[in-house]
């Protein structure tokens, strides 16, 4: 399998490659040159596989040439051991037709352990004959960041700088990632928001000789390698609600587009998706991207649901890529006025490329608290605030009566337990593999939101001087 950039201007590579440059030189964002396809009998034969057999029949195609079978089953097994539910993501059914998919059951309580604890095997396998060091440069709202210190904490030959935004993270947030103290891991609150830090990190990959000294690696969902270990859940679950015989359909909470870029992904390889539901707190980018076609940057407003507290969601230029016909010098030049002005239209023949798939909803803090309640009360699942607005997505969704839905259910309750114990009354308590948090010695640094400061910052640590 060879992989592309969205801008169309770097060069074409293989899954190894793709996964330790993390972004493309020009920019842009890798893709897969065509989508693998599932035939009928192919989705049937995942019926009964447990979780690490789906995720190597669905991820093949994508490592093809990098990983074999038995290295591939070898990495899941390891990351997917580390999972505290035996079916990994386990299904749950709230009424007669509405299911939630729990993603949080890994080290770090959200569903981008699913993704980084594989992550963090593949930069270990790829990094193991050669002799490279990887300085990875990541943002996060809240879950990346803890998810992926997890994965790559003491590893050798890899140092990572995570950055988030000041005070805007959950309290058992912030703890996961700076109470851990490995001599590899940076942690940086930057004084700014999850946009700026996303901002930062790309403008370090862009800045070539900073990026070409460092050797800097992501683990933000710009690497493809994180949607790819998130299209198997989509497949696993909708094997069990009747695919290929019914189609599903699926609820994101969203935010950098990446969950549910990765059901994209899923539809496009044949898996029947009746319709992938794009659910957005008060920060709506994404909601009046497509349902208006109004891709233009707003102030963000903090939410109860902070790890969606995005505007600029990097994932949105895959589907831009697909929606602009795979043309990346079209592509480029669009996004180039996008970071000019803040702006970009989408007209409707465009949006008409993906308008049977996608729809999407803008869910405000009354009609979250109002579906954490409807969890509690009437079927006895707590669900944090991401959730939540995922799940009243799908409530209000107008979907044909035999379509089961499915939310993705991306966090844990206790992760945000101030917000659930206000909507709900209930205060969840933190599972023990989280260990004494409280108690724990915090490190991280302090930085303005600049690139200056965090270059030189990494430059210390690291120890080469730019
Ligand atoms: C708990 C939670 N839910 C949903 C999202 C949104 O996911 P995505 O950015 O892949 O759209 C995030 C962060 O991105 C998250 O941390
Ligand atoms: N909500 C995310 C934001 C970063 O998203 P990513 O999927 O691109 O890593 C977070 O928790 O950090």
């Amino acid at each position: 399998m060879q992989y592309v950039s969205t801008r169309g201007a770097a060069p074409r590579m293989g899954f190894e490659d793709v996964t330790l440059a993390g972004l493309a030189s020009d920019g842009g964002l890798y893709v897969p040159e065509s989508w693998p396809g599932f035939s009928r009998d192919e989705i049937a034969a995942l019926r009964g596989l447990s979780y690490v057999d789906t995720a190597v029949a669905v991820m093949r195609p994508f490592v093809a040439g990098a990983l074999t079978d038995k290295e591939l089953k070898s990495l899941c097994e390891t990351a997917y051991g580390r999972f505290s539910h035996a079916a990994v993501v386990p299904l749950k059914q709230l009424d007669h037709r509405q299911w939630v998919m729990e993603l949080f059951h890994g080290p770090t309580l959200a569903f981008k352990d699913v993704a980084l604890q594989l992550l963090g095997l593949l930069f270990e396998r790829f990094l193991r004959d050669r002799d490279t060091h990887l300085t990875i440069v990541g943002a996060t709202s809240g879950d990346t960041g803890s998810a992926a210190i997890d994965a790559v904490a003491g590893r050798a030959k890899i140092d990572i700088f995570m950055l988030h935004p000041k005070d805007r993270v959950s309290d058992v947030q912030r703890r996961q990632m700076t109470t851990v103290l490995a001599p590899n891991v940076h942690n940086i609150a930057i004084e700014g928001s999850f946009d700026d830090a996303q901002a930062l990190v790309k403008a370090m990959f862009a800045h070539q000789s900073f990026a070409t000294r460092y050797n800097l690696g992501a683990v933000n969902s710009i690497n493809w390698a994180r949607l790819m270990a998130q299209v198997v859940y989509y497949f696993y679950a909708a094997v069990r609600l009747g695919a290929p015989d019914r189609p599903v359909a699926f609820s994101v909470p969203t935010g950098n587009f990446g969950d549910v870029f990765a059901g994209y992904v899923a539809s496009k390889m044949g898996l029947p998706i009746a319709k992938l539901i794009v659910a957005t707190n008060v920060n709506d980018i994404l909601h009046r991207a497509l349902s208006a076609g109004d891709y233009s940057v707003g102030s963000v407003t903090p939410t109860a649901a902070p790890s969606m507290d995005i505007q600029v969601s990097s994932n949105f230029e895959r589907l831009l890529f697909d929606m602009h016909g795979r043309d990346g010098a079209a592509l480029a030049a669009s996004m180039r006025g996008f970071e000019e002005t803040k702006k970009l239209v989408i007209p409707a023949a465009m949006r008409g490329e993906v308008e049977g798939l996608f729809t999407s909803a803008r869910i405000d803090a009354d009609r979250m608290a109002l579906a954490m309640r409807w969890g509690q009360d009437k079927a006895g699942e707590l669900l944090d605030p991401h959730t939540a607005i995922g799940f009243a997505a799908a409530q209000d969704a107008d979907l044909p009566a035999d379509v089961p839905v499915v939310t993705l259910a991306t966090a844990h309750p206790a992760k945000f337990r101030d917000a659930v114990e206000r909507a709900t009354g209930n205060r969840p308590a933190l599972p023990s593999r989280v260990g004494n948090l409280f108690e724990r010695e915090e490190r991280y640094a302090t930085l303005p939101a600049t690139i200056e400061a965090i270059e030189d910052y990494v430059s210390d640590q690291v120890g080469v001087d730019a």
